[in-house]
């Protein structure tokens, strides 16, 4: 969508109740009922979520390379693709907002035409995993690779990386799991009680987390720091951590190796 338009009828903000009465349970999906009250549930259920966005732009705009490609790989309701197009500089840069969920990329489109920076933002409704990369400079994964089959996640990023010219980066958030089963306990119940300060119910939060149990695999520090450098990431660093909620800047070095 190059030419923004402005929708008459902009998408309302809703609570999220989806699990607050008792339910069949079922895999997590992003569908139209989670699409709808996205914004609210992301923002209850993620510590940190509310500075997150804010520093992509600040990232962003460190970042960003004249004439490059911005990628923002799960987009939802474009959010993090949002805060990339404010920190961007340059005019000749061209961002992309990738997501699978139909039902995300038609809420997004609303969302990137009621936004007055005029930067024209491409949305692809496809699977990241097929989404063509090149020359980039800032690519994000904000809470999306966590949901991407674990096998497939050392392709992906090494795609990544090949694609990020020296000197760009990559901006992974993710929650985490930790070394020790002590650790792991403590940081849940952490991220529990966030849940609660935020108004969610015991029974929202179980039922929340026995959906989300199959398809949001979360790794530890290590394995997410030695994965992205194998994929040819140069440095990786830890730039916000709240409870099991963490942003990694995974950079390319501006000389590249010529061994
Ligand atoms: C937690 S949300 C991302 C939030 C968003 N980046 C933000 O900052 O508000 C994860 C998103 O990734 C998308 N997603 C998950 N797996 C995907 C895949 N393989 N290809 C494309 N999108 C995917 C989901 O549809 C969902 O919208
Ligand atoms: O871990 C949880 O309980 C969450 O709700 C986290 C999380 C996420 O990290 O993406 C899971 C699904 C929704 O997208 C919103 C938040």
């Amino acid at each position: 969508m190059n030419k923004p338009r402005k929708p008459s009828v902009p998408p309302e903000q809703v609570t999220d109740r989806l699990f607050a009465t008792e339910r069949r349970p079922e895999d997590f999906r992003f569908d139209a009922s989670v699409a709808r009250v996205f914004p609210d549930m992301i923002r209850r259920s993620v510590p940190g979520y509310t500075t997150i966005i804010p520093m992509i732009e600040v990232i962003t705009e460190q970042y960003a390379q004249p004439g490059s490609h911005c990628y923002d790989l799960g987009c939802s309701l474009g959010a993090s693709t949002l805060a990339m197009r404010h920190g961007i500089p340059h005019r000749d840069c061209i961002l992309v907002g990738v997501d699978n969920s139909e039902a995300m990329i038609e809420r997004c489109e609303h969302y990137i035409a009621l936004d007055d920076n005029n930067l024209p933002v491409t949305l692809r409704c496809e699977d990241i995993l097929d989404t063509e990369l090149s020359s980039a400079s800032v690519t994000t994964l904000n809470f999306t690779l966590q949901f991407v089959d674990p096998d497939q996640r050392a392709g992906l990023l090494t795609r990544i990386a090949k694609a990020t010219r020296p000197g760009g980066v990559l901006i992974l958030s993710e929650k985490i799991r930790f070394e020790t089963e002590s650790e792991q306990a403590i940081q849940t119940r952490l991220h529990h009680e966030f849940k609660r300060a935020n108004g969610y119910s015991d029974l929202e939060i179980s039922q929340k987390r026995t959906a989300i149990e199959q398809v949001l695999i979360p790794e530890t520090l290590a394995a997410h720091k030695e994965r992205l450098q194998a994929a040819g990431f140069d440095q990786v660093l830890i730039w916000y951590q709240c409870f099991n909620f963490v942003s990694m800047l995974a950079i390319k070095a501006n000389t590249p190796d010529t061994d």
